[in-house]
């Protein structure tokens, strides 16, 4: 497992050990042991979500006030364009958005702290996307950042008009958002 800083801070890229032979791949999802010692961190994961979405979809930007999630997401089907925003009041970096692939192909995973609006775009046919949350789903506590909202200079690889649902097509501009404190 190799694990690398991403333009944020403290968002990290993990890169596991993938072991392929003549059957396939086996590689360890999650570790907590090599998580900390890598990290320094040893988040207590108190749920696994698993979303599938088809091709052009997007999910998001969704973050938690009061009962901040941090996440661990990986793609087990097709690709995503997944992107955070750092929600934390005070943050050096409130406000800025980092992006990366995540796929099946790439086994790349994301860790992202509580205090970060999450969300992606699918460019492959359809894809599932898998993840560990340090909190419990809160719909009381949960906000949405326009995932298009220009002030957050997101380029987003959309192929025409996405797939969005109500709820995110109502999100709230960056500049009217709810920070995380
Ligand atoms: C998030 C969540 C949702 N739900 C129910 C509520 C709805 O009936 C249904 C779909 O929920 P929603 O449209 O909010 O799902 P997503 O748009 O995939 O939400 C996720 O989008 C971005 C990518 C995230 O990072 C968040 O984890 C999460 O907010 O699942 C639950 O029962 N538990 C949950 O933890």
């Amino acid at each position: 497992m190799k694990i690398s800083p991403s333009a944020i801070p403290d968002v990290l890229v993990i890169e596991p050990q993938v072991f392929r032979d003549e059957r396939g791949f086996f590689y360890e999802s999650f570790n907590e042991r090599r998580f900390a010692e890598l990290t320094g961190l040893r988040p207590q994961f108190v749920q696994d979500n698993h979303s599938k979405s088809l091709h052009n979809v997007v999910r998001g930007l969704h973050y938690q006030v009061g009962c901040a999630q941090g996440k661990l997401v990986r793609v087990t089907t097709g690709a995503i364009f997944d992107v955070v925003v750092d929600m934390r009041r005070g943050s050096p970096t409130f406000g800025r958005s980092g992006t990366i692939e995540l796929s099946a192909d790439n086994h790349l995973q994301l860790w992202i702290p509580p205090g970060f609006a999450h969300g992606f775009l699918v460019t492959s046919d359809v894809a599932e996307c898998v993840y560990k949350t340090t909190d419990y789903w809160s719909p009381q506590h949960e906000r949405t950042l326009l995932w298009n909202d220009p002030a957050l200079g997101i380029d987003w690889p959309v192929d025409g008009e996405p797939i969005v649902s109500a709820k995110d097509k109502a999100g709230v501009p960056l500049a009217q958002a709810e920070a995380v404190a």
